[in-house]
């Protein structure tokens, strides 16, 4: 019975293993490699257990990147690969994007993943922030009634940085440290790329507080989520799982058992 969700990202694959697809099912074994690495899950991880019932999987990727997953599992089991695709409407959330389905399905499946973490709170309806800090970082705003608004693309701290060296002439030091007033090189571009993420998540949060007049739920996810939550002037709370937690969520409105 058990469930196999897959998220594929910018640089590196994450998958998890679970007892079943079902929010908080217990977690039995998990992974993450770097996109090129792909090929050797079927020999490696994967070898170790038997084939999962079912899988669900969220890819930013090429679809050759998709096709290469799919080997590895045709490599050791028989079960159907399905790709979550952004729509209309999934599991409680609607999409105000102008074409739903080009919305990138990790921004959709982490909204998920958040929305429902905050409805079983049980508490009055509030808005809500989902910032998602990785190679590239997108900030998302999703009304009181679970309407995604819309949202922000940025580049990621890496991106930003490398552009900065590529694009001037001298401009190659070792990473800094984040500092208010940074006083070298190394720190001024580290602080830089830190503040412009952290600017543009608290721009959103202001976005929302003058729609609604609320104060928004913020979340904050992804693999170096950790690295920028220290520097948030807003209150975040920092949840690493939100992609896979939104692919059980929709594993089970999916295939309810
Ligand atoms: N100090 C930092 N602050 C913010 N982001 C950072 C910092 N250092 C690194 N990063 C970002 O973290 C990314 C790497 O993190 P990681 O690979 O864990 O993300 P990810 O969520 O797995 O990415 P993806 O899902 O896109 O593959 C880098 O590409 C870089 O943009
Ligand atoms: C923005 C990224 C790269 C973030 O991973 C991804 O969600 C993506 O490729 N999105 C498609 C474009 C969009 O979401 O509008
Ligand atoms: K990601």
């Amino acid at each position: 019975m058990t469930f196999l969700a897959i998220d594929v990202g910018n640089t590196r694959l994450k998958w998890a293993l679970y007892e079943a697809g079902r929010p908080h099912a217990p977690m039995l074994a998990h992974g993450a490699e770097f996109l090129e690495n792909i090929d050797k899950l079927s020999d490696g991880p994967w070898q170790a257990f038997s084939a999962p019932q079912r899988m669900l999987g969220c890819s930013v990727a090429a679809d050759a990147v998709k096709r290469r997953v799919e080997e590895q599992m045709e490599e050791l089991w028989d079960v159907p690969a399905h790709w979550v695709v952004s729509s209309a409407a999934e599991a409680g959330l609607t999409n105000g994007y102008d074409h739903p389905t080009r919305l990138g399905a990790d921004r959709w499946v982490a909204m998920i993943g958040a929305w429902h973490r905050l409805q079983a709170r049980k508490e009055p309806p509030r808005p809500m922030v989902l910032a998602m800090i990785g190679t590239a970082v997108t900030v998302e705003a999703v009304d009181p009634q679970g309407r995604f608004l819309g949202g922000f693309i940025l580049p990621g701290h890496g991106i930003m940085l490398r552009a900065l060296e590529s694009g001037t002439a001298g401009l190659h030091v070792p990473t800094g440290d984040v500092r208010e007033f940074p006083t070298n090189t190394s720190d001024a571009l580290t602080s830089g790329g830190t503040f412009a993420i952290a600017g543009a998540i608290e721009r959103m949060v202001q976005h929302m507080r003058s729609r609604s007049g609320q104060d928004p739920v913020c979340f904050l996810t992804g693999g170096a989520g950790w690295k920028m939550a220290p520097h948030l002037a807003e209150r975040f709370e920092l949840v690493e799982s939100l992609i896979l937690d939104g692919l059980l969520e929709i594993a089970q409105h999916r295939w309810p058992t």
